[in-house]
């Protein structure tokens, strides 16, 4: 993990050494300026005092000196923290993206706001708090010691070497199990909560119609108090190792002054040197007590890197680069779709597949019309992201236009595929800037005739703003039909060559259905279309009609003929 993460700061390694290199000279001048302090109030003592203008034109000097150092340090350590945390954000929006459709919703979208916030704002412990001190206490603590070893005795030396080794190492790791294992529950619980009031928001009008408000509110404060409790417990063990940390230290700096009283006494070091020795014991205590601060977030940090990379490690890997070397000419007549012996499983849980499509044969001819049929749960909408490379077969081909769908560079698909879902998805803005998600460049007269195709004009029409009316949020503001038709105007758009509609008309009245299709019509020369549905009206536009069971298509049929023709199955 701790390799994994090292990695997103590779790029940056310069600034990060030298806000390490700052860190080193920011706690060196600390102990500097005590140790120097102290040196000269010892020659006073002995009479022989030193310039106390030029002293203190010292102490001044290190001291801004050491101020800058610290704003250095502090400056690049957190620009190169944010500057990944940025990177580590697009990484997990580019995971997230790569995931099928479903597949996400094994997750619950709070959770997964929570891993992309709170996580990752938790990592930034790791940039900016973990590798600067830890090197920075290292290389400060060696550096005490061999001055020591030199200006003073070795013995001291080693007293002050065994004290931050005791502080920095042996504490922390003493800790360490316990301190993390608390660390991943908090982290989860805190989740749990975003989900829980991500959910309750998004089903507050079910809560209130079911009366479940009071049950919700129940559970959120037992997920509080478990937070709270896994709270408390991370600050009892963090108090309880800092104390020990800070006995560490205040022992060394005893141990320090004992051995030098007594080389003092042997008259194998001076005073001053004695007295030198305890303010360096003394003033290394920022450097190690800054290790003990940074492991004890280190739990929580580790706990949400695992929560972060969980998600980036589940994305299928990327789209492997192996495009058509150009991809086979646009049929003005529509596309041509060919699907052989294509079979699908969804992961289900214990790593077991769920197999949802078994050998689906089937030929849509460009420009054709067909019409998918079936009992809920046979395999239509999973056929129809299929289709639309949502997911991809697990065997057998998909082809369009003679060319394996896999094949088809991203752009290219999206150009020519388009899938109206049955329950899509609007952005808070304008009815607009929706539209325009599909085609950024398309003018208003564009707009309306599709908004018109769709039979969404007077509608729309009547709008304060009209097409610039502000959805709200997932558009509340229009009627389950009038958002399908507005997904298929958004479909429209794109001009494409293949149009898969899940169960688009659905929610509207015969009438407004009848009169959609027949807008549609013209609109859809030149698209080979799919209609996913139970509607019979839609039959009736349909050139085929193929009736799926238990993810086989037992029957196709020719749909204004009527003619069965059995396919086997
Ligand atoms: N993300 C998923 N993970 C696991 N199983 C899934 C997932 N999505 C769908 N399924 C299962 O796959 C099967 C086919 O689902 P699909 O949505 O394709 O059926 P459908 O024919 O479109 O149903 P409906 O007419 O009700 O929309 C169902 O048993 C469903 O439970």
């Amino acid at each position: 993990m701790i390799r994994r993460l090292a990695a997103f700061a590779r790029p940056f390694a310069v600034p990060l050494a030298a806000s390490t290199a700052l860190r080193v000279v920011h706690l060196g001048l600390g102990i500097g300026l005590l140790a120097f302090a102290v040196h000269a109030v010892a020659q006073a003592r002995g009479g022989n005092a030193p310039d106390a203008a030029a002293v203190l034109g010292l102490i001044l000097l290190l001291a801004t000196a050491k101020g800058a150092a610290r704003y250095g340090e502090q400056y690049l350590g957190h620009w190169v923290a944010f500057t990944v945390l940025a990177r580590l954000r697009t990484v997990f929006f580019d995971a997230i993206a790569r995931q099928p459709p479903g597949v996400l919703h094994r997750h619950r979208s709070g959770d997964l706001t929570a891993r992309a916030t709170q996580d990752v704002n938790r990592i930034e412990v790791f940039y900016a708090h973990t590798v600067a001190p830890a090197i920075a206490a290292a290389v400060v603590s060696l550096g005490a010691a061999g001055y020591l070893a030199v200006a003073a005795h070795p013995a001291l030396a080693a007293i002050l070497l065994a004290g931050a080794a005791l502080s920095g190492l042996a504490v922390p790791a003493l800790w360490r199990g316990r301190l993390r294992e608390v660390a991943g529950r908090r982290q989860h619980v805190r989740g749990q909560i975003a989900a829980h009031i991500t959910d309750t928001i998004g089903g507050l009008r079910e809560l209130i119609q079911l009366r479940a408000l009071d049950r919700r509110r129940r559970r959120l404060g037992e997920l509080d108090a478990e937070a709270g409790s896994c709270t408390r417990t991370l600050a009892a063990r963090t108090a309880a190792r800092r104390a020990a940390n800070l006995a560490v230290l205040a022992l060394t700096a005893c141990a320090v002054a004992l051995a030098g009283a007594h080389l003092w006494r042997d008259r194998r070091i001076d005073q001053q040197a004695w007295w030198v020795a305890i303010a360096i014991a003394v003033a290394l205590e920022p450097a190690l007590t800054a290790v003990e601060a940074f492991a004890s977030e280190f739990g929580t940090t580790l706990a949400a890197a695992r929560r972060f990379f969980a998600i980036v490690d589940a994305a299928p890997a990327p789209e492997p680069e192996h495009p058509c070397p150009a991809a086979p000419p646009r049929n003005p007549a529509g596309a041509e779709v060919r699907l052989r012996g294509v079979r699908f499983a969804y992961p289900g849980p214990g790593g077991h597949a769920v197999p949802v499509l078994d050998g689906i044969d089937l030929d849509l001819p460009a420009g054709s019309t067909t019409a998918i049929l079936g009992a809920t749960g046979s395999g239509k909408s999973t056929l129809g992201y299929l289709l639309a490379r949502c997911l991809s077969p697990t065997a057998g081909t998909i082809t369009v236009d003679g060319a394996d769908l896999r094949d088809l560079p991203e752009d290219e698909l999206r150009r020519r595929v388009a899938l109206v879902d049955q329950r899509p998805f609007f952005f808070s803005g304008t009815i607009a800037e929706n539209l325009r998600l599909a085609r950024p460049d398309a003018g208003e007269a564009e707009l309306w005739h599709v908004i018109d195709a769709v039979e969404l004009g007077d509608t729309v029409r009547a709008l304060p703003d009209g097409l610039h009316t502000r959805l709200t949020e997932r558009g509340a503001n229009l009627s389950g039909g009038q958002l399908q038709r507005l997904a298929l105007a958004q479909a429209l758009l794109r001009r494409p060559a293949l149009l898969i509609c899940d169960e688009v008309t659905g929610q509207l009245d015969a009438a407004t259905e009848a009169r959609l299709l027949d807008r549609l019509r013209p609109e859809l020369a030149g698209c080979t279309t799919v209609w996913i549905t139970h509607r019979p009206a839609t039959l009736h536009l349909a050139d085929q009609v193929v009736v799926l069971e238990d993810g086989r298509v037992t029957e196709t049929r020719s749909g204004r003929a009527g003619a069965a023709r059995p396919t086997g199955g």
